[in-house]
């Protein structure tokens, strides 16, 4: 199996000092031969981040950028910021910013140009409702988030999230996962053709110390995107012990 990536995404939580406690556990305790790391705190503490991994194969990742590079827009980042910081990742159309900020694909895909064009690296995310899932039109919407969501000549990853199993505890199935990301590899080559291909498509939503191994062994899963196991530096690490350091 090739490298895996484990995301951690903090999403809105982590003051300075317990943001500095975790970092540095996850350091103590980092594999020298894993997957890829990325961590997403608040944009608050991405400047503490960028001085803690600096000199470590930790990459640091936010969890959202304006399109625009600079401007009226109060309150927002832009992705040349971000790279100023040491930002190397950028997680985008999170279905919390989705549903909380009315954010739509057309957007999503404005975010992913401007990443692009600042030299990060998109996560884009999406995935259905517990309704989409359950009237089995679910792959409608995931079809249309990746048609909508993802620019022309797209070169990030991208991340199945079902919303119902995002904070829940209740991950998604192994069958579902496969299922699913058989049917996400198929709409990616349907629009980028070959290299639809190689786009990796990250699982997140309840990943756990428990349900890594099991996740992390499904064929086209290139990894997790991780919140609340994310915030535990146990858990973490053990999910970055499950994936393949390739
Ligand atoms: O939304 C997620 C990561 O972006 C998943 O969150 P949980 O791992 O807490 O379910």
């Amino acid at each position: 199996m090739s490298r895996q990536m484990i995301v951690g995404n903090w999403k809105m939580n982590g003051l300075r000092e317990s943001s500095r406690e975790l970092v540095a556990a996850l350091l103590a305790g980092m594999p020298k031969t894993g997957p890829d790391v990325v961590i997403c705190p608040p944009f608050t503490q991405l400047a503490l981040l960028a001085d803690s991994l600096a000199s470590t194969s930790v990459g640091l990742g936010a969890q959202d950028c304006h399109q625009d590079p600079s401007g009226a827009h109060t309150g927002d980042i832009s992705a040349p910021m971000l790279k100023e910081l040491g930002v190397s990742h950028v997680i985008l159309g999170h279905s919390e910013r989705r549903q909380e900020h009315g954010e739509l694909d057309e957007t999503v895909r404005e975010k992913a140009v401007a990443a692009a064009k600042a030299g990060l690296t998109p996560i884009v995310c999406v995935g259905e409702t517990n309704d989409q899932r359950e009237n089995g039109d679910y792959t409608d919407t995931l079809g249309w988030q990746i048609k909508g969501s993802l620019p022309d000549g797209f070169c990030g990853i991208v991340a199945y999230e079902p919303i119902w199993a995002i904070g829940t505890g209740l991950a998604a199935t192994e069958a579902q996962i496969a299922e699913t990301m058989t049917f996400l590899r198929q709409e990616l080559v349907r629009q980028f053709g070959e290299a639809g291909k190689a786009i990796k498509i990250l699982y997140g939503g309840s990943v756990n110390a428990d349900n890594a191994v099991a996740i992390l062994s499904i064929p086209e899963v290139a990894g997790a995107l991780v919140g609340g196991a994310s915030l535990k530096a146990d858990a973490f690490l053990s999910i970055v012990g499950a994936a393949s350091a390739g």
